[in-house]
């Protein structure tokens, strides 16, 4: 290796000199193991960003080497838990002395998890969509979960104007005289008796919450169950008739609005412990060609903002 090699992120002057907030890297291929609460370890394939601030005015620029280089210890030697990532930002720091006292670390990444189905007993995958944010500033760490969990809505109102046309059929199909109950056992059986159904659309709950700083695990599982259990109708992996039937009951006591489900929502995070937390319902509507939103946060001072 050629030595004197000249370094100019030590050695030349800046081009004009100040402060900056973060720099560093973006889309880095990482593949690590996540550790979280009963989950057995994983490896998962993630996007990583890696930042420190900038607070030497003169200096000309970070050593994203060394930012690298501490991330890929903690992908190849390590596990990825609050401690390995609170190691990696103090890392980060101590490699960037009188350069840098703040440092950020964020895993973009799918978390697939076996899920059951409803009513059947099968079991199958289901991925999530995690963003795992963690950061140092002022010696004090902090982490910050964002997922995504994807479920049915049934428009409750679509649901009223269904049941109003299925009363109306009812009315012109029988009077007292002709009322049988095996008649209209059958009839209900038909697409003439069930004459409208409501319409039922995927949506998606964005979730993020801030962790409080004492935990010494993370827990993934609890927060989507805390979600899907709140929403109940959950997009399902293994899906026999039993399951569809089961999804089909569950949608029909579970009509929702996008203010429905956010309040849901924001009732079971309000019930949990999370330090803080922001939540977007995406209501991809089947009547409309725009969709349904509704966003809620804690609203704690100095917290997430709407
Ligand atoms: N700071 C900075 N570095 C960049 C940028 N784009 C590419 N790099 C490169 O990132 C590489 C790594 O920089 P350093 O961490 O300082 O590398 P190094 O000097 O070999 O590592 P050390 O000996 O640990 O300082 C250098 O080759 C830079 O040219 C940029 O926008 N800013």
């Amino acid at each position: 290796m050629q030595t004197n090699m000249p370094d100019i992120a030590d050695t030349a002057p800046a081009l004009q000199t100040g402060k900056l907030d973060w720099v560093g890297m973006a889309e880095i291929e990482l593949p690590f193991i996540f550790e979280s609460r009963d989950l057995a370890p994983v490896t998962v394939n993630a996007k990583a960003r890696a930042f420190v601030n900038l607070h030497k005015e003169d200096a000309k620029g970070i050593h994203m080497s060394r930012l690298y280089l501490a991330l890929d210890v903690l992908s190849t030697e390590q596990q990825v838990n609050p401690q390995t990532l609170a190691n990696t930002l103090n890392t980060f720091i101590s490699s960037h002395e009188n350069l840098s006292d703040k440092a950020q670390i964020e895993f973009k990444f799918e978390l697939p998890l076996r899920r059951k189905s409803l009513l059947s007993g099968k079991v199958g995958w289901k991925s999530y969509p995690l963003t795992l944010t963690s950061t140092i500033e002022h010696n004090i760490i902090s982490y910050e979960l964002t997922v995504d969990v994807t479920y049915s809505s049934t428009c409750p109102c679509s649901a009223a104007l269904a049941r109003q046309l299925i009363q109306n059929a009812f009315n012109e199909k029988f009077n007292q005289d002709t009322l049988s109950q095996k008649d209209v056992h059958e009839w209900l059986g038909t697409t003439q008796g069930i004459v409208a159904t409501p319409h039922s659309q995927r949506s998606i709950a964005n979730v993020k919450v801030k962790l409080n700083r004492d935990i010494n695990e993370f827990d993934v599982i609890n927060l989507i169950n805390t979600l899907e259990n709140e929403l109940k109708t959950p997009v399902q992996a293994a899906v026999k008739r039993e399951d569809e039937q089961e999804f089909a009951r569950l949608n029909g006591q579970n009509l929702m609005f996008c203010e429905d489900a956010a309040r849901k929502i924001k009732a079971s995070l309000e019930a949990s412990n999370y330090a803080d937390y922001w939540l977007q319902i995406n209501h991809y509507e089947s009547l409309h060609a725009h969709d349904a939103v509704a966003i809620a946060v804690k609203g704690i001072e100095n917290g997430y903002k709407a």
